[in-house]
């Protein structure tokens, strides 16, 4: 229960402290008003129009009590706000009155991920009731409250800013603008997962041209702007100041009524720019303040851009986003000052990037290009663009893809344009946000028991799919256990889905289903999932398309070829497809979907032939986004003011076989990594479209950890060449090997169709090792099958020693990076990481066992804490050799307004609600 500290004023409304006596807004003498006992309530009413069974108080505001309750008709957990009218003055019955049915109007008419949706109102003689989506969370004044000073690390708030700052976009470019007028710690709430939602619309209003001041003076004291009290109309300006107010209450950890609150004295060192930003939201004068929220937005992105920027090394290609400043971020929160938004890519295997490269070589793309797919940041105009939409007509986003061939089942796509369209066609349970944080796409809430082996998904109300058919748990189950089929050729389930139980018999063929056993619906709102193994990352594995919807009745009436005939209403995401052609696919809005609708009337993905194709079509507007920009074009597009780029979880690394001599060998494994300079790679090779890295959890994924250093203890990229020859010299003492001369044969093995700069970039690790340390090391070309059957069998075969490959993410989370490559029994362990004679195969063991007991551990800042110590391990033993981390490189139109591709590369299905072409 939150403790309610706060005193309402009964003449205005207004928020005041609880031991105030005098309305801070109106001046009023405050009435101290009697609590509700919440538990002679809750005993005498239990259910409310024979549906809503009141559960739990989870909060108490000025007029109502909100309730956790269960629907009993849909199953599903809801919030119902409260408010008891009995007792109230005249003046709080007109105040509460207006507020209730505020908050309706809004609730109901108003769609964004970040406001709760409004699904039912009614009342009684004493009371008014509110229907509303239950938030699983707490308020920022609640959760602040239980950190160390009350201070939330920087990167936190700047995520929960953009958050904010989204949500306000959204309300500040209604017609006419509506106001929230009361942003403050206590009515934004925060899920476990992170995400952010704006409650208690009761005292927002719409902005009215030419009225000069406000008729009622309402908001909180310290967060409300000056005008607030009286002297001026409120405007966008007042959510800014309160926004200002609240962000600078989260880092520093106190109230703005506290006696100090300059910001310069705290303990906090902040990027100049966000001091200054801050400073201006704050100003007295709103004349003084930032014009409108998408200049604060836009401001915080190149903020947040610069923290990642800081953390790479410097690289040649003109930025497209403002240079960064360096800024010291306090010791309390240097391990967890993670890039909120890193963009990522979504290929998975290493199998898949061979496929991918091969495919592209044939099509004429460079295998660069493979890893450049899109990708992205925020795309903003200015306000007065943002507020005049182009009606419907003009609201077509035409988009360049470079390969539509792949058929659209969630099941098997791995391209990432293809998962792209899957993922605004199908739904699932639920969906990466743009900071790679979860939150609930057809599952409206979801619980696990204690030791996490069992989740219940409670779906949202009423689903359907886009021929107006129901969709139930039925489907999502039949989906998930079809994605497990043994006789899918590519399924991605037996990787991602695994620990769901008895998925290990059905790929066997053992069992016909898991339904029944791993995975069971006890109604048609509810679907539970039983794991095998309590895995702590089960909610990010469900966020890859294999766990996305598939309508049954489609794969029943044409089988495999189901993917020809999408548009005859399978649809469940916020599209549907029109047509497909494999030249083209076009998408329309899918008038069924739950969430908020898009604004685009139209989508349509192009095919070209190649890179250099789309990029014509690009100049010449014909399209208005291209995401594959190759590194043949880098330098061309790098001058377009329009070109971006930013990190993706794909990493080049050069791995050295533990099992065969010398690699056997640790320091000899690390003069050969320490001889490397990446920075070089990055910059004259690569050319600057990808960054030098030491990490193999990278930079955007939730857990990749900036204080990780290279094995030689710092952090530089650049290579160490004294060390090398050192450690060198000592391996080569243990191994008995006298000289250079009788140094063992090396020979580095890659595959036929790297491109161009990938032949440079082998040739010059050679002469890298060569210079450093005298040794020559053979250049092996493999047809693409064959190199990636020896990477594969690289555990039993002993015969490669040593190649340079990628790896992409499938799901944001380190385990991805980690346990699956080197953790003991891990299909993915081609390694043989642990399992091998070398001398370090003891240690490795150890590093296994922290590995797996990461995965397992329920408390996240525990389970991240494990993975980045075994990160170090890992880098220390060179359990392999990273080069470097890829861009994504892609230029878009500046008239598309609000595209944020997330970093798994792909835009989360309810943003498609706030993307929108402008004049
Ligand atoms: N949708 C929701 N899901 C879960 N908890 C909620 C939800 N809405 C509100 N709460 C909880 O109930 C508390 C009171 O809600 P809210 O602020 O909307 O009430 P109010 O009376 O309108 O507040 P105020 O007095 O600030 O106007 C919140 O602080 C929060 O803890």
């Amino acid at each position: 229960m939150k403790p309610v500290n706060i005193l309402y004023c009964a003449n205005c409304g207004a928020a005041n402290h609880e031991q105030d006596t005098i309305c801070f807004a109106c001046g009023k003498t405050l009435v101290h008003a009697q609590d509700i006992d919440e538990q002679e309530q809750m005993q005498t009413i239990v259910l409310l129009e024979n549906r809503y069974r009141l559960i739990d108080s989870v909060g108490k505001g000025g007029f109502a009590t909100v309730y956790k309750a269960e629907d009993l008709r849909s199953k599903t957990i809801v919030a119902v706000k409260e408010i008891t009218l009995k007792d109230l003055k005249p003046q709080e019955i007109i105040d509460a009155t207006d507020t209730y049915h505020r908050e309706i109007r809004f609730g109901e008419s108003l769609k964004h991920p970040a406001l709760p949706r409004v699904y039912a109102h009614f009342m009684d003689q004493d009371h008014w009731y509110i229907v509303a989506q239950f938030i699983d969370g707490q308020t920022l004044e609640e959760y602040r409250q239980q950190l160390p000073g009350g201070q939330l690390p920087l990167d936190e708030v700047l995520s929960i800013a953009l958050q904010v700052c989204d949500v306000l976009t959204y309300l500040h470019s209604r017609q006419p603008p509506i106001i929230f007028r009361d942003i403050k710690p206590d009515n934004i709430m925060r899920t476990r997962a992170g995400r952010i939602y704006l409650i208690d619309l009761g005292i927002a209003r719409q902005f009215r041209p030419g009225q000069r001041r406000d008729t009622q003076a309402l908001g909180s004291p310290g967060y409300a702007a000056p005008e607030q009290y009286g002297s001026d109309q409120t405007t966008e300006r007042s959510d800014i100041y309160s926004l200002g107010a609240t962000l600078q209450a989260l880092l520093t950890g106190r109230d703005p009524l506290d006696e100090d609150t300059t910001i310069t004295r705290k303990p906090v060192v902040l990027p100049e720019e966000l001091s200054e930003l801050l400073a201006e939201m704050l100003a007295r004068d709103p004349a003084q303040r930032p014009s409108s929220i998408i200049s604060v937005q836009r401001r915080l992105e190149q903020i947040n851009t610069g923290i990642a920027s800081s953390q790479a090394s410097p690289i040649p290609v003109p930025p497209p986003a403002p240079a960064s400043t360096p800024y010291y971020i306090p010791s309390t929160t240097a391990g967890s000052g993670n890039p909120p938004t890193a963009p990522k890519q979504r290929f998975g295997r290493l199998q898949v990037i061979a496929i991918a490269i091969a495919l592209l070589a044939v099509l004429g793309f460079g295998s660069d290009s493979l890893l450049n797919y899109i990708s992205g940041r925020t795309h903003h105009v200015s306000r007065s663009q943002a507020t005049s939409i182009p009606p419907a007509s003009q609201q077509v986003l035409n988009i360049a893809a470079s390969n539509l061939d792949e058929p659209l089942d969630p099941a098997t796509v791995q391209y990432t344009q293809s998962t792209q369209i899957v993922s605004m066609t199908s739904a699932g349970l639920v969906s990466l946000e743009n900071d790679m944080r979860i939150h609930g796409q057809l599952a409206l809430s979801w619980e696990t028991d204690p030791q996490g082996y069992t989740w219940t998904f409670h779906l949202q109300h009423g689903l359907k799919f886009s021929d107006g058919s129901p969709l139930t748990s039925k489907d999502i189950a039949y989906s998930l256990d079809r994605a497990l089929d043994p006789a899918l050729k590519d399924g991605t389930a037996m990787y991602n889905l695994q620990y769901i139980q008895g998925a290990d018999q059905r790929f066997a063929g053992k069992v016909k289903t898991v339904i029944g056993q791993g995975i069971l619906t006890p109604d048609d709102d509810t679907l539970v999932i039983k794991l095998s193994k309590n895995i702590a990352y089960f909610l990010d594995t469900l966020t890859c398309p294999c766990a996305s919807v598939v309508k049954k009745a489609l794969i029943d009436k044409y089988g495999q070829n189901f993917t020809d005939h999408l548009s005859e209403g399978s649809s469940s995401g916020p599209f549907k497809i029109e047509r497909n052609t494999k030249q083209q696919v076009d998408l329309i809005p899918n008038p069924d979907y739950y969430g908020p609708h898009p604004k685009l009337s139209r989508i349509s993905f192009t095919a070209y032939t190649d890179a250099e194709t789309s990029y014509h079509a690009y100049q010449t507007g014909q399209v208005s986004f291209v995401n594959n920009i190759p590194l043949s074009l880098a330098d061309t597009a790098s001058r377009d003011q329009t070109f971006y780029r930013s990190p993706q979880l794909t990493m080049t690394y050069v791995a050295m076989n533990y099992q065969i001599k010398p690699f056997d060998n640790i320091k000899i494994r690390q003069a050969f990594a320490l001889a490397i300079d990446k920075d070089l790679i990055s910059q004259t090779i690569r050319k600057g479209t990808t960054f030098p890295t030491n990490h193999i959890i990278p930079r955007g994924d939730p857990s990749a950890n900036p204080a990780t250093v290279g094995l030689d203890g710092n952090q530089s990229t650049a290579g160490n060449p004294e060390q090398a020859k050192q450690l060198l010299q000592e391996g080569m003492d243990e191994e008995g090997i006298a000289a250079i001369k009788s140094f063992p044969t090396v020979t580095l093995t890659y595959s036929q169709n790297s491109s161009i700069a990938s032949r440079e970039e082998l040739a010059f690790l050679q002469a890298q090792w060569k210079t450093t340390l005298g040794i020559s090391v053979k250049l092996q070309e493999m047809p693409v099958g064959t190199f990636y059957n020896l990477v594969d069998n690289a555990k039993d075969a002993r015969n490669i020693q040593m190649w340079r490959i990628s790896w992409a993410a499938d799901y944001p989370d380190a385990s991805d990076w980690t346990t699956l490559q080197f953790g003991q029994n891990s299909a993915q362990n081609t390694y043989a990481y642990g399992q091998n004679q070398s001398k370090a195969a003891p240690d490795q063991q150890v590093i296994q066992k922290t590995l797996a007991q990461a995965d397992v551990t329920q408390d996240q800042q525990q389970r991240v804490a494990l993975y980045q110590g075994a990160e170090q391990n890992l880098i220390n033993d060179v359990a392999w050799l990273p080069l470097y981390q890829f861009y994504d490189c892609y230029v878009v139109k500046p008239n598309i307004y609000g595209l944020t591709v997330n970093a798994m590369g792909m835009i989360s299905p309810d943003d498609w609600a706030n993307i929108y072409v402008t004049q």
